[in-house]
């Protein structure tokens, strides 16, 4: 997928002609589109002169000659027709297909991004990728392409036939669209010009991101009252995008008038030349009747051109939309193994691993701050290792390393002592099971959301293990059960029964390596105790890794690991860290402190007890 390095442009012609024939084709048939649209013309020129000479002879009109001239020009003028319908309908034909081939490789190969790339790129920035940049490469070989072709097509065309009649009124015909196009790409050239159109399509970027994200976070503008100043941004952007726009218009509006103006009045260039070069002619009606020629022609002239500065808008468009979309491919995936590594047992073991997260998850640069500091330790299957620490202490971190999201910048981390780099992506990611905090529920049916864990899974199966995580009775009173779509129809579930459902999700899965963070964070105390105790039986035999803040659940864990700043500070059982005395002693303390001052105080929340904590440690640092 890598193999996007050439500039966009050429990689535009290339994706153009990956169905070459069909290209081929469709370009062949706007050629034809375009020399039989200029045949009427003739036709019409040879009409005048029978007209004329006629009149001039004083002999009779050679109707015959009028009226296949007359079938020509029609003829002629369906065929252009017809020829430009089956040029497009080839080139929709590929657009489709390349359409179809772009979103379905981009859609896949964002998947095999490491997760510090979604971090790095907002969901707006992805989807205009996907819906406009993609669509823009679509609409241009679709549209653009064929007319593109004939309006290079259609000066070839013009210069035989201006050459063919009289030379010096083809070359009259010719210097007003050699002066038009001087003067459209010296106001092109312009550095103020092109500055400011390097501004539009920043103004442009800027406008969209601020209209993503004043939509997206309309709850929270809302829930602080800002929706003044929010939309105020929002419209900030929008003028700014006027303001260049108006600038750029102002800036070339000479440029465009003058050339306008000057496609539209070639018949002025030719008059004078007529006039210029009448008296010296010695056939005076064939003079005149070629004369009459340019006239006409004249007129169809300025058309072609116009549809080539479109065309160009379109490329130039289409060029971007490539560049923006290649960048996202040209950022290199997860290393995969040739062959992947299987394992036999589900031990999971850190040697000595450091990570800092990256603007760019694939430089090599480690200077930013170190979020993990040599950390070694294992995880057992069939036991529970909890890590905490404070907030921003590292454990999530750690938890993300396990299925690859990030790779580790020292160091490295094995399951069954198989490293995580020797394995298929795909492998590794069936041998975990996550449950977060904030969980991601589709505006899919209950049923399916919690099929996602399996999604062969029979109804038994998923009632099962929604009575295990404690959530098939709420289901069972939704309107249409376990068949309710979820953000639909009054659908709205609470955190708790959101957490829930997503531990039924990794209860289907059933890896052999559980994850959870914070995953009982929103249960009450009475489902709570529910969900431990469902949650023991399934964690029998597994690796479970598990975050908690209230060290009231990891009490039992086998091994607790007290993380400080990505170090490990110690770890051990809940008794022998007890005795120790040290950091997670004290965190105990100040839990129960705060679980006493809870019990006098009910305003005080588990929040203000990690606040309490970092307050005491500074005071203690001091
Ligand atoms: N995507 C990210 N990009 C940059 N820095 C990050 C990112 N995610 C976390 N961090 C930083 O890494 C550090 C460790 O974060 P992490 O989430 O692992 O801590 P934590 O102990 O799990 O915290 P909490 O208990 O609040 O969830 C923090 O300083 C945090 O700001």
């Amino acid at each position: 997928m890598n193999s996007t390095d050439i500039n966009p442009s050429s990689r535009l012609w290339k994706l153009a002609f990956t169905h070459k024939t069909l290209m081929i084709f469709s370009c062949l048939f706007s050629i034809l589109s375009v020399i039989t649209s200029f045949i009427p013309f003739i036709a019409i020129y040879f009409i005048v002169c029978e007209i004329i000479m006629s009149i001039s002879h004083q002999t009779e009109l050679n109707s015959e000659l009028i009226i296949n001239n007359g079938w020509l020009a029609f003829i002629a003028s369906a065929l252009a027709i017809f020829f430009n319908f089956l040029a497009l309908c080839l080139s929709h034909i590929v657009a489709f297909k390349t359409l179809y081939n772009l979103k379905y490789n981009f859609i896949r190969y964002l998947s095999c991004l490491p997760l510090g790339f979604h971090t790095n790129h907002s969901s707006g920035e992805l989807r205009k990728i996907v819906d406009d940049d993609i669509e823009k490469i679509e609409q241009f070989i679709a549209h653009q392409l064929p007319d593109m072709i004939g309006s290079f097509a259609s000066p070839v065309v013009i210069l035989v036939i201006l050459a063919v009649f009289d030379w010096r009124l083809g070359l009259a015909t010719l210097v007003p669209i050699i002066l038009a196009y001087i003067v459209l790409i010296s106001g092109y050239r312009r550095k103020d010009i092109k500055t400011n159109q390097q501004e539009l399509q920043k103004k442009l970027i800027e406008m969209s991101h601020a209209s993503v994200e004043y939509i997206r976070g309309i709850a929270v503008i809302k829930a602080f009252n800002q929706t003044f100043f929010s939309f105020k941004r929002f419209n900030e952007s929008i003028k700014a995008y006027q303001l260049y726009c108006l600038k750029f218009i102002y800036c070339f509006k000479y440029h465009m008038a003058c050339f306008i103006l000057l496609l539209n009045s070639i018949y002025l260039f030719i008059v004078p030349i007529v006039i210029l070069l009448i008296s010296d002619t010695d056939d005076y009606a064939n003079f005149i009747l070629s004369a009459i020629f340019y006239l006409i022609f004249s007129l169809g002239l300025p058309a072609p051109f116009f549809k080539l500065i479109y065309v160009t808008q379109g490329f130039q468009k289409a060029v971007k939309s490539v560049q923006n979309m290649d960048e996202v491919l040209n950022t290199p995936s997860l290393c995969e193994p040739q062959e992947g590594l299987q394992v036999k047992s589900y031990d999971i073991q850190f040697d000595n691993v450091c990570f800092s997260y990256r603007d760019d998850p694939t430089s090599n640069s480690t200077d930013s701050n170190k979020v993990l500091n040599h950390i070694s330790f294992t995880a057992k299957q069939g036991e529970i290792t909890a890590l905490v620490g404070l907030s921003g202490s590292g454990k999530s971190t750690i938890s993300l390393l396990i299925p690859r999201f990030f790779d580790p910048d020292e160091g490295h981390i094995t399951i069954g002592h198989v490293d995580l780099k020797q394995m298929n992506s795909d492998y590794l990611l069936s041998l975990v099971s996550f449950v977060f905090q904030d969980v991601f529920l589709f505006k899919q049916s209950v049923i399916n959301n919690i099929r996602i864990g399996k999604p062969d899974a029979t109804i038994d199966e998923v009632i099962a293990v929604a009575k295990a995580a404690q959530c098939h009775e709420f289901i069972e009173k939704l309107a249409n059960g376990y068949d309710s779509i979820i953000g639909s129809d009054g659908i709205h579930l609470s955190g708790g029964e959101m957490q829930r459902l997503a531990i039924a999700r990794a209860l289907l899965k059933n890896s052999p390596i559980l994850i959870l963070d914070e995953a009982t964070a929103f249960a009450d105390p009475e489902n709570e105790s529910k969900i431990q105790l469902a949650m023991k039986a399934l964690m029998k035999n597994k690796t479970v890794i598990m975050i908690a803040h209230r060290l009231s659940t990891i009490k039992d864990a086998d091994k607790i690991i007290v993380l400080d700043k990505g170090n490990i500070a110690e770890s051990g059982t809940h008794e022998q860290l007890f005795s120790n005395k040290g950091t997670y002693y004290k965190m105990w303390q100040y839990y129960q402190q705060t679980l006493d001052w809870q019990m006098h105080d009910s305003n005080m929340s588990e929040t203000n007890y990690e606040a309490q904590i970092s307050y005491q440690q500074e005071a203690e640092n001091v």
